[in-house]
C-alpha cells in the first residue's frame, strides 16, 4: 500500500476537537435547533466523526440526534490518479428520512466523487427536506459542483499531495497529515 511520506502535522487532537465543537454549533444554528435532523457518517472516518458531533450536539441541546451510516468505497489504482469509482456498499439508515434534514459527514472533501454517490444512495431511500455536508478537511480540487456546508479546516493542497486523517476510534493517534504518497 502507498505511504504518505514527508507528512506534516495540520491539525492535532485539540484542533479536530475544537473543529467539531464548532461545527456542532453551526449545525444546531444553521438548523434552528435539532428538529428533524439526522446525522449520516460515510464510512470509514465519517462514522465517528458523526458520532462525536451527535455527542456534542446531546451536550449542547440534550437532545439525541440520530446517526446513520453509508459505507462508500471508491475503486482506484492510485491517489493522485483521479479516475475512481465510488461503490456504494450498504446503507444503515433506521428513520424515514422523509423531510428530514440530512447531514452528511466525511472526514475529507476532494473530487467529490464520493458525496455525489452519496447523495444518491440517499436519494433513492426517500425524499429528505434537505441535505447539508460536514467536513473535517475540504483540500480542494473539486471535479463536480459540491460545496461543504460546514468545514474544519480548509487545506490547500497540490494534486500530487494527500491528506491523511488518523482517528483514534480507526488509527492508532489523532490527527491530520499532508504528505505526498511513495509511488
Ligand atoms: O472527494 P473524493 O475525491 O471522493 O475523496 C474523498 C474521499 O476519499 C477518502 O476516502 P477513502 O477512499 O480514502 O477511504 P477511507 O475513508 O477508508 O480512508 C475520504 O474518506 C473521502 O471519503
Ligand atoms: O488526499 C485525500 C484525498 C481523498 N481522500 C483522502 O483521504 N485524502
Amino acid at each position: 500500500m502507498a505511504q504518505l511520506i514527508e507528512k506534516t502535522v495540520v491539525m492535532d487532537a485539540q484542533a479536530i476537537q475544537r473543529a467539531l465543537t464548532r461545527i456542532a454549533h453551526e449545525i444546531v444554528e444553521k438548523n434552528k435547533g435539532t428538529k428533524d435532523l439526522i446525522i449520516v457518517g460515510i464510512r470509514r472516518r465519517g462514522v465517528p466523526l458523526a458520532e462525536r458531533l451527535s455527542k456534542i450536539i446531546n451536550d449542547i441541546e440534550g437532545v439525541k440526534v440520530p446517526i446513520g451510516i453509508l459505507d462508500i468505497t471508491l475503486y482506484r489504482d492510485d491517489l493522485s490518479h483521479m479516475s475512481y469509482q465510488p461503490l456504494i456498499q450498504e446503507t444503515q439508515i433506521s428513520e424515514d428520512i422523509t423531510n428530514k434534514t440530512l447531514v452528511l459527514v466525511d472526514d475529507v472533501l476532494y473530487t467529490g466523487r464520493t458525496i455525489r454517490a452519496a447523495l444518491d444512495a440517499l436519494i433513492d431511500l426517500g425524499r429528505p427536506k434537505k441535505i447539508q455536508l460536514a467536513v473535517l478537511i475540504d483540500r480542494g480540487h473539486r471535479e463536480l459542483p459540491i460545496r461543504a456546508d460546514y468545514v474544519g479546516k480548509n487545506v490547500p493542497t497540490a494534486t500530487r499531495e494527500a491528506i491523511e486523517v488518523r482517528l483514534l476510534d480507526t488509527d492508532d493517534c489523532e490527527k491530520v497529515f499532508i504528505g505526498e504518497y511513495t509511488k
